[in-house]
């Protein structure tokens, strides 16, 4: 619990003035910040300022129902422990407290360690929620350790890890699949913000609207739908990393924010003029030409030079053939264990054509293909049948309707086909008929 000292913004709501001053004395001498409020209009307008993790709330607020307040209050600030405060008399309301919503509830008269010992509770719970997404991320899969043979790749992570402790802004560059993201989360775990979180956007799934209010929150009612305040990625990466994947298709009409959030890290919430600051480190990542787009005037120039105080550039996996043996190894031994499977290694012929190969999905292409041979070979070794990699063909064995395929496959051939023949994946996207958000996940699911 010693982890939250000094590391909490706690509201109290009570129309008792002599309960508010002992309640915020003991909780600033923890080295909380601590806000006041005697009544449920004026909790409100004290939340459309502030962001709170927690908040100590007395049910009996003259003649407004408490109930009524906490339900307006966790509509405006959803992410707000809310810990009801009651005298003995009263136990019952605070049980309905609870079942609405509440974390837990305190009688009065408390102790200063009873109030202590609340706050430390909900303010750990807090964190650890806010800490979650991260951590499901980071455990969604082992990632493996960074080593290569390759002098390009070598290079790349010497001056990762040596920008990585400084606070300069990272644009990462290389084709599609060749470890952008992963490379922004190694950055991250080596800087010195890895306790804090690294918040991923990414960019082609959301419009300019919905983008906005994703980076930066917005306030309850600020548009329709708008039912309950966000607190947005900016203020959950405060102290940490904000990773910004695919960049190139960053809305133009938001890019004057962004920039300005760079420059001067602050930041207003959508439907909120309250002027807010985060501490946040910026990663961007594109495959995409980002100065042939800025004279395109599809891309900011200033907003470029923000971006690319250094650039990274990965290359792609066919430059790194030292490296596709040993990435197929530790790929196979990972998805083997995974799904309890017999294959241990390749044979000659399956090497050959790992090495063969031009992989133009790069490592991702590599890991879907080791993770499909891990499930259907039923031997030991693999072969290079087993692998099915045939260097493309640019014949006419293109996948025809009515053809010997499944839906799946043709989907596939005809996903990648509409990519490679549009400028951009908003186009891809409208001629396929679907949003770019849906593109955009089933470019990942397929490999892409
Ligand atoms: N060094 C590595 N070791 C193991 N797996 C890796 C490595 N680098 C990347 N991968 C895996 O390859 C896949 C693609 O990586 P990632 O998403 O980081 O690529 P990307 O360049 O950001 O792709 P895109 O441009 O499509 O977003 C992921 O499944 C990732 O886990």
């Amino acid at each position: 619990m010693e982890a939250n000292q000094g590391n909490g913004r706690i509201l109290l709501v009570d129309d008792e003035s002599a309960i508010l001053r002992t309640f915020r004395y003991c909780l600033e001498d923890e080295g909380y910040q601590v806000a006041t409020a005697s009544s449920g209009a004026q909790a409100e307008a004290v939340l459309q300022g502030q962001v709170f993790d927690l908040c100590f709330l007395d049910l009996r607020l003259g003649e407004e129902s408490g109930l009524d307040v906490m339900a307006r209050m966790r509509a405006q600030a959803p992410w707000m422990r809310v810990v009801i405060v009651t005298a003995h008399s009263a136990v019952d309301t605070a049980v309905d407290a609870m079942q609405a919503g509440a974390a837990d509830y305190l009688v009065k008269p408390c102790s200063p360690d009873q109030l202590r010992m609340a706050a430390a509770k909900q303010l750990e719970v807090r964190q650890m929620e806010a800490r979650l997404e991260s951590l499901e991320q980071a455990v969604e899969q082992t990632r493996v350790a960074p080593e290569s043979r390759s002098p390009a790749m070598m290079a790349v992570l010497e001056t990762a890890r040596q920008v990585a402790g400084t606070d300069a802004n990272i644009l990462i560059l290389g084709e599609s699949g060749t470890g952008k993201g992963e490379l922004a989360r190694l950055i991250h775990g080596w800087s010195g913000r890895s306790q804090r979180d690294c918040v991923t956007i990414n960019c082609p799934s959301l419009t300019a609207e919905l983008m906005e209010s994703e980076l930066f929150g917005h306030s309850k009612g600020a548009f329709t739908g708008a039912s309950e305040s966000t607190l947005g990625r900016v203020s959950q990466a405060d102290g940490g990393t904000l990773f910004l994947d695919e960049i190139g298709d960053f809305p133009l009409t938001l890019q004057p924010k962004l920039l300005r959030f760079i420059q001067d890290k602050v930041y207003e919430r959508v439907g909120d003029p309250v002027t807010r600051q985060a501490d946040v480190r910026i990663l961007a990542a594109t495959n995409l030409d980002l100065a042939e787009m800025v004279k395109q005037g599809l891309f900011r120039e200033d907003l470029l030079y923000r971006l690319n105080v250094i650039t990274l550039t990965l290359p792609p996996l066919r430059e790194r053939p030292d490296d596709v043996l040993d990435l197929a190894e530790r790929f196979l031994a990972r998805f083997v264990k995974e799904y309890a499977r017999p294959a241990r290694s390749f044979s000659e012929d399956a090497r050959q054509a790992l090495l063969n190969y031009h992989w133009p999905g790069n490592i991702r292409e590599l890991r879907n293909v080791i993770e499909r041979v891990s499930i259907i070979c039923a031997e030991e070794q693999v072969a290079a049948s087993h692998l099915g990699l045939g260097e493309p063909d640019h014949g006419n064995t293109a996948p025809r309707v009515g053809s010997n395929l499944s839906l799946s496959e043709l989907e596939r051939a005809h996903i990648a086909a509409v990519l490679a023949s549009s400028a951009t994946l908003d186009q891809a996207a409208r001629t396929l008929g679907i949003d770019a958000s849906t593109l955009y996940r089933k470019r990942k699911q397929l490999g892409l």
